[in-house]
């Protein structure tokens, strides 16, 4: 009855709204008993109706049949690695490339990202709707791991808000945070089961699984740090602008996320994100600088394997883990 479905749909809105909030915003409106709530009111909706059960339904993201194998897949855009930069000297002649290939002397913008430890990934979402998730794999070939994918929380099923592109291909980094991985690991030692050595090989483990059930058990975060293909619709210039409009559609953007006006300012960032890393909630191995522009992004095109207008700049390799 349409009595029912506007409740489904005002439920399903609701529940994606208040997720975001918390999973992405760190910023909850309502308490974990009145989510709860709206949860158990779907569920038991979609229970007495389930022909009208839809795959971006929030009820969905509690993984589904284990696949035989997964399938691969190719990217239309590659999923290109990064230039690296281990020295100030190095990140300020990245610096001077630019500016003599765009025969400039002015101050670039740029911006600041830390560099997650997880793994690189490609979500497409359709009239903003996810229809597929997939690794980076070579760059040109990943694997298709959509119903993995499907159990994170902080990736949306269905775009929020409105103004997204007919078809727009956001990718990011999916980690698992430093305490979700303690917390797994002794949950793993005290079953006697493998333990893990860090929190990226705990992310990749728990993206391999072929039966989501097990990876919706994982505690995985997925943080947007740029977009592949958009097609029906228009995009800011600016890089910084187009993650906050990532974030207003529903996406995790990174707190640390900042633009300088110039290279000094990059190393001031740096400096300042270095002295802060064991501090962070996650592990991260660099800072991606980039062009704050897609026209000059466009302009300055890629090396062969990677963007000419990016650059990560490694952190010192930490002491080993000790477990
Ligand atoms: C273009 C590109 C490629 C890989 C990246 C990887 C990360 C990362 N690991 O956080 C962040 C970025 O902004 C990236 N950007």
């Amino acid at each position: 009855s349409p009595a029912v479905s506007s409740e489904l749909e005002q439920l399903r809105s609701a529940i994606n709204y208040h997720n975001h909030r918390y999973h992405s915003l760190d910023a909850p409106e309502i308490s974990d008993a009145e989510y709860d709530r709206l949860m158990q009111r779907l569920k038991n909706l979609e229970a007495e109706h389930p022909e009208l059960i839809t795959p971006d339904s929030p009820t969905q993201r509690v993984g589904s049949a284990p696949l035989s194998a997964f399938v691969t897949v190719v990217h239309e855009m590659p999923m290109l690695s990064l230039d690296n930069a281990f020295s100030d000297e190095d990140l300020l002649a990245f610096n001077k490339r630019i500016q003599d290939r765009l025969k400039s002397k002015e101050d670039i913008e740029f911006a600041c990202e830390v560099k997650l430890d997880g793994i690189a990934v490609s979500l497409i979402y359709r009239d903003g709707i996810l229809v597929r998730g997939a690794t980076r794999g070579d760059g040109t070939n990943g694997e298709d791991i959509t119903q993995n994918v499907r159990t994170i929380a902080s990736i949306p099923l269905r775009l929020l808000g409105k103004g997204y592109p007919q078809t727009l291909e956001v990718r990011g980094e999916i980690y698992m945070p430093k305490a979700g991985f303690e917390k797994f690991n002794a949950k793993a030692f005290a079953a006697g089961e493998k333990l893990f050595i860090n929190p990226r090989n705990a992310a990749a483990g728990s993206l391999r699984q072929l039966d989501s059930r097990l990876t919706a058990a994982r505690p995985l975060e997925m943080c947007a740090y740029s977009v592949g293909l958009v097609e029906g619709g228009e995009l800011p210039d600016r890089h910084t602008d187009i993650l906050k409009s990532l974030q207003g559609w529903g996406f995790l953007i990174n707190r640390e996320l900042d633009a300088a006006n110039n290279i000094q300012e990059c190393l001031e960032y740096y400096r300042r994100i270095h002295e802060k890393r064991s501090a962070l909630a996650y592990d991260i191995d660099g800072i991606v600088f980039k062009v704050n522009s897609r026209k000059l992004q466009d302009e300055l095109g890629f090396i062969s394997r990677a963007p000419r207008w990016a650059v990560a700049y490694k952190f010192p390799a930490q002491e080993e883990m000790t477990l």
